[in-house]
């Protein structure tokens, strides 16, 4: 586990500020949750930096609402504490209140009051009243792209999408310090999808609000924010930046989990991982001999020639892109290029990208190179 006490050393924010000496505006410390015999949350470690965005990336029933909801004071958490801008409000002797934190939280399903009409759901929080109030409320609908015009609509006269971003809105009427978001953007379609997310990361980060979003979704949790923790049976299996955590992941879980992942068996030597695609460099290996190497498919190029060849097996065509399956060959032996004893012989398919479906046909033969660094990890079990 990898998680830190205080914001990990120097992440760089969206707007490329450096965290490093930004006060904790939440810490978890060692919370767990049992529900029944069932042990949910096995002690987390989190700090989240004031302003700051941090994405809870993790398998469905890992436990990430759970911890969410700890964090807004909806549960208490059996053992460990949480404090918000320095102040307990969980812990052994010390419990505050949902409505006495200031947390705004945006559920899965938005849960609008349905009796009112989109307007007074947002003004619900609001001090003000009259024009005032619905100047607010128009206002707060144009931050998350609607008209002012739907103030005057239902919930139920509004699609999915529309509906979580009203709660989005009235969540953010209150101006909350701590903005806690599960799985709000999961109801709309991909391109207002990116769209919102876009919108609502800018409003948050405009506003200073710090804001921890839950997901299941590894490509919204690298996009939107500072910082991603990613959770798996009830733990934070590591914590970083998502550049950090996407190229550099903590163990083979984590990096399947986050994106797709070419996983070799190869012999570390040194610095040098021995493996079908040559020798690859890896910073810090963890094992030396036998070991599995990580390579991400965009680290994998079609070259002009060299000693590492693979013939395609079949392709997947995306649009944009195409998924090249390659049957690796053994690597062929030059002066430049002296095979060494430990190198596997080829044989494993690997799959790549390559934005020209034409030139991958089955069959073809193709040279191969990676670029970048490879990462290690030690042989399970
Ligand atoms: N109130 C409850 N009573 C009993 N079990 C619960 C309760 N809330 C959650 N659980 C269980 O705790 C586990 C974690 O649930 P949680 O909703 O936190 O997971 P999650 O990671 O948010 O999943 P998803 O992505 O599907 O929403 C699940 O096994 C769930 O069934």
């Amino acid at each position: 586990m990898t998680s830190q006490p205080t914001n990990p050393g120097g992440t760089t924010n969206k707007a490329g500020r450096t965290a490093g000496d930004v006060p904790d505006h939440l810490q978890v410390t060692g919370v767990r949750k049992n529900f029944g015999s069932t042990e949910v949350l096995k002690g987390v470690d989190l700090a989240v930096a004031q302003g700051r965005t941090t994405a809870i990336v993790g398998p469905s029933g890992s436990g990430k609402t759970t911890l969410l909801r700890l964090i807004a004071g909806f549960s208490a958490p059996d053992s460990g504490r949480i404090a918000l801008a320095g102040e307990e409000v969980a812990g052994q002797s010390t419990w505050v209140p949902a409505h006495k934190r200031s947390v705004g939280y945006v559920a899965q399903d938005g849960a609008l009051f349905p009796h009112l009409s989109v307007g007074a759901n947002i003004a619900f929080g609001l001090p003000l009243r009259g024009k005032a109030a619905s100047l607010r409320v128009g206002e707060l609908l144009e931050m998350v792209s609607m008209d002012a015009s739907y103030a005057k609509r239902r919930p139920h006269q509004l699609s999915g999408g529309q509906q979580q971003r009203v709660a989005l809105a009235r969540a953010l009427a209150r101006q909350p310090e701590l903005m806690l978001l599960d799985e709000p953007f999961s109801a709309l379609d991909a391109g207002l999808r990116v769209a919102t997310r876009r919108a609502v990361a800018q409003t948050l980060e405009q506003a200073g609000v710090t804001t921890i979003l839950v997901t299941h979704d590894q490509a919204e949790a690298l996009s939107f924010a500072d910082q991603v923790a990613v959770m798996r049976d009830g733990k934070l299996a590591q914590i970083g930046s998502p550049f950090v955590v996407y190229t550099r992941p903590s163990d083979r879980a984590t990096a399947e989990f986050l994106g797709d992942a070419v996983i070799l068996e190869a012999w570390m030597e040194g610095s040098l991982a021995l493996c079908s695609l040559g020798g690859i460099p890896v910073r810090r290996p963890p094992a030396q001999g036998k070991v599995n190497l990580m390579l991400r498919p965009e680290q994998i190029r079609i070259a002009s020639g060299g000693p590492i060849r693979g013939r395609v097996v079949d392709t997947d065509y995306f649009g944009p892109e195409t998924t090249v399956r390659i049957q690796l060959e053994p690597i062929a032996a030059d002066a430049a290029h002296p095979v060494d004893p430990h190198q596997p012989v080829g044989g494993e398919i690997i799959s790549i990208r390559h934005w020209n479906a034409m030139l991958a046909r089955p069959g073809t033969e193709l040279f191969l190179k990676v670029v970048g660094e490879g990462v290690v990890f030690p042989l399970e079990g």
